[in-house]
């Protein structure tokens, strides 16, 4: 079990909307939401956008709006528009534009080599530097008659790796959406001395009622970690509703920070002290007892 090791550091999570089908104006969009979250007062040390902010969220449109994602460490001069889509070279001015830590949402990623799609999340420095890359792990393939039918394996495939970043604030663990009702990656990514895990994702109006702040909740209290949620705002025109709720949970699974289900910006102050004293009072953490339990995936 890693130590945690971080500092006090401000999150900035843009619940965009109105989001549409054109790309270059969902693009626009976010860069105006960074510019104004990275002007708040106090400036915030991470902005976090959602999942599928640049498309439509819907199977059929995966492949026309996908793009190439380059390899984290790649810079923009090293990249060219052949290995780097446009969505990613806004992100990368987005973020040195802020001057921030810039979790840019995920966008449908097209990868050249084999012609896969992957929901894919980026993250950039504040100097506009892609430093880490989350290709969703667990589809959302699900089928609720009459309420809410999602079959993301019809046009994408799965990631295959757990990914995790380091910032001068301390290490992050990132997952996408659907990936939260999955606990192994949370517990994974606590142990291995994250602070938080970060999740952008588009709930919807059927699930998110039933489990969006719950699982937060759950992931938060079982691994004494910060938890938040970053949705696009509901449109009534799309055809897929958003949950909207973008949401922060702190380690003692209270909810510091939620949004309704309109465009908007929250802020919350992750704190490690607060972390360190749940994990004091609760040692949760140190008294697992690995030896007992069986090989889970048997
Ligand atoms: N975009 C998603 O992965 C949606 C996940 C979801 O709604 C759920 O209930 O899980």
């Amino acid at each position: 079990m890693a130590l945690i090791q971080a500092k006090p550091f401000r999150l900035a999570l843009l619940q965009l909307g109105p989001l549409g089908r054109v790309k270059s104006a969902n693009i626009d969009l976010a860069r105006k939401a960074v510019e104004q979250a990275s002007k708040s007062e106090p400036k915030p040390h991470l902005i976090v956008l959602p999942e599928i902010w640049n498309s439509p969220y819907a199977v059929s449109d995966f492949r026309e709006y996908s793009e190439p994602v380059p390899e984290p460490g790649s810079s923009s001069s090293s990249s060219s528009s052949l290995d780097e889509g446009e969505t990613i070279r806004a992100l990368r001015e987005m973020a040195r534009g802020a001057g921030c830590w810039l979790i840019g949402g995920s966008i449908p990623e097209r990868e050249i080599s084999t012609d896969k799609i992957y929901n894919c999340a980026t993250v950039y420095d504040p100097e506009g530097r892609l430093v880490a890359k989350h290709r969703k792990v667990h589809l959302f393939d699900i089928d609720i008659p009459g309420r809410q039918t999602f079959k993301e394996s019809e046009t994408l495939s799965p990631g295959d790796s757990l990914t995790t970043f380091e910032a001068p604030f301390g290490k992050i663990g990132l997952g996408i959406c659907y990936d939260i009702r999955f606990p192994e990656m949370a517990m994974i990514a606590a142990r291995q001395g994250c602070i938080a895990m970060i999740y952008p994702s588009a709930f919807n109006t059927t699930t998110g009622p039933m489990h969006w702040k719950l699982l937060q909740q759950a992931r938060a209290m079982d691994n004494q970690i910060y938890v938040a949620m970053c949705s696009p705002a509901r449109n009534k025109e799309a055809s897929y509703q958003a949950y909207g709720h973008t949401m922060v949970v702190n380690p003692l699974a209270e909810v510091m920070a939620e949004a309704d289900e309109h465009p908007t910006i929250i802020y919350a102050d992750i704190d490690p002290e607060m972390l360190a004293t749940t994990r004091r009072n609760l040692p949760v953490t140190i008294q697992r007892r690995f030896q007992v339990y069986p090989n889970v995936a048997e």
